[in-house]
């Protein structure tokens, strides 16, 4: 087994009397990409900006590349973080900042590739006040990437971009998965987690209330078929369970390929199921799980 790029034992953050982070596990290998999700406040940036180095842990252990950041601020130099916020000088245009973040990094900056990678090449001789925040966000990609970082720190990247730059931003990622680079993501768009994710975890006041690949994320967790029949009807033994609310009906089942096996057969020829829906869980169904800490598997 390799080492993992990020490692985290028992992390705890505290701000004050606040516990923010309470006791996190979590490893991230190369070229893969990990996403933190979580309610607001959940702890995601806190968690975020110590394994940066940025923040000291009250207690526990964080090794990125086998080193601890916080200590050893060598480690960034094979690191590229994209913050919430990026705290430009307005005056300066995109490409002079994009030459300033450049001469910031100890490895070879190809300025120019990087501007036209996230769509910013026709916008270089803009200043840096007067792009809208998705360009802005794009501007915090273009500085993260510079120097080519072998692990990068994304923070709610596509935050305020329209769906065709976060269509764009996503491939990116991708491409820079495929040339293995390790990627750091925290996100308020599950769809995002869903595209891009390897693994994730989701985490709710400070702790991690679900992890691991998404498929054995959605797997755990129980599928819904919908349908609506006629008052009254009675429905067959089916291994989930069944909520009738007037003519709708919703099942919640761990075995959706059995109980849409069992209503079809029982409804071909005699019944309607009208506006018949079938589907694994979905992020949003774990996430909404996790929210109502009503997790059923
Ligand atoms: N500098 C600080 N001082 C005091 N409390 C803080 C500080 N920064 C964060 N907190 C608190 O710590 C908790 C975790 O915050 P954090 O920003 O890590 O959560 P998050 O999951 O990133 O939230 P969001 O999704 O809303 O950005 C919150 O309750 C927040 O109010």
């Amino acid at each position: 087994m390799t080492t993992p790029v990020i490692s985290v034992r028992d992390l705890r953050c505290r701000y004050g009397q606040h516990e923010a982070v309470r006791g996190i596990d979590f490893e991230v290998q190369a070229g893969e990409l990990f996403a933190l999700l979580g309610t607001n406040g959940a702890g995601k940036t806190t968690t975020m900006e110590t394994v940066e180095g940025h923040r000291e842990p009250s207690s526990g252990v964080v090794r990125v590349f086998g080193r601890d950041p916080w200590q050893d601020r060598s480690i960034r130099r094979r690191t590229g973080i994209m913050l919430q916020e990026g705290g430009f000088a307005g005056d300066l245009t995109v490409l002079e900042t994009a030459r300033l973040g450049g001469a910031l990094t100890t490895r070879p900056s190809d300025v120019d590739g990087t501007l036209a990678a996230v769509g910013l090449a026709g916008r270089r001789d803009v200043r840096v006040r007067q792009l809208s925040g998705g360009e802005r966000r794009r501007l915090d990609l273009a500085l993260a990437l510079l120097g080519e970082p072998d692990l990068l720190f994304l923070d709610e990247p596509t935050t305020g971009m329209d769906p065709e730059s976060r269509r764009a931003t996503w491939d990116l990622v991708r491409g820079l998965l495929a040339r293995g680079t390790t990627v750091l993501l925290t996100t308020h768009y599950l769809e995002e987690a869903e595209r891009l994710a390897h693994r994730l975890a989701i985490m709710h006041e400070g702790r991690i209330a679900v992890s691991g690949r998404l498929v054995d994320v959605l797997a755990a967790h129980r599928a819904r078929i919908g349908f609506d029949v006629q008052r009254g009807t009675a429905l067959p033994p089916l291994v989930g369970t069944a909520e009738v609310t007037g003519t709708r009906v919703e099942v919640r089942t761990p075995d959706l390929q059995r109980d849409l096996h069992t209503l079809l057969t029982w409804a071909d020829g005699r019944v309607e199921l009208r506006g018949l829906r079938a589907h694994h869980a979905t992020l949003e169904d774990v996430f909404r799980g996790v929210r109502e800490e009503v997790l059923v598997a």
